[in-house]
């Protein structure tokens, strides 16, 4: 089914999730991980996940991205905003940083294994399918706000605005 109008009101629609996502961008080069569990589990993505009560965004990006792969990014900054309306699990507001260098070491951890690929290559068949039409912002530098409706792993309609300033 595809959709010309959203199918959803995104005037009146609240998000129950907030999480986070950190691209680290360095030297030509993308740090991936290839998830091992949870939403999303075998597909790559950025570090990142659901924000803990108490937590500002940039301090769960920053946590999680420790979590997930030993490293600490430097002077991240906020580039974007994704809206999810996921259907049949509760909808999603996620914070998109990049960072473009670390402290640590990228190591595989219990959640996630380590991936670097060049920024010409970014594997996004294996990605969420709404990643290509955001990630590619992100890369330039770019402001961004997407929203997406899915149904389970399929995504039924997209709308991506940038200049958005946070
Ligand atoms: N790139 C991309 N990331 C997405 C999409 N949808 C979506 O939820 N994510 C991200 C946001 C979060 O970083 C992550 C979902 O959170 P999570 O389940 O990993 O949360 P968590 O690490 O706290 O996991 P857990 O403690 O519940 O196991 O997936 C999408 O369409 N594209």
């Amino acid at each position: 089914m595809s959709f010309i109008s959203s199918p959803v009101d995104w005037t009146t629609w609240t998000p129950v999730i907030p999480a986070t996502l950190m691209f680290i961008v360095k030297d030509g080069r993308i740090l991936l991980i290839e998830k091992k569990r949870g939403l999303g589990a075998g597909k790559i993505n950025g570090p990142g996940g659901k924000i803990d009560a108490g937590e500002t965004p940039l301090e769960s990006v920053m946590r999680e991205t420790q979590e997930e792969l030993c490293v600490l990014p430097i002077n991240p900054r906020k580039l974007g905003e994704l809206w999810f309306s996921m259907g049949d699990i509760p909808d999603i507001l996620c914070h998109v940083y990049r960072a473009d260098d670390f402290t640590g070491t990228p190591t595989e951890t219990e959640e996630a294994v380590p991936l670097w690929y060049s920024l010409q290559s970014i594997p996004y068949q294996r990605m969420w399918e709404d990643d290509i039409h955001w990630l590619p912002l992100l890369l330039e530098d770019k402001t961004f706000l997407g929203k997406f409706v899915f149904e389970g792993d399929s995504m039924q309609w997209s709308h991506v605005e940038t200049g958005v300033a946070w």
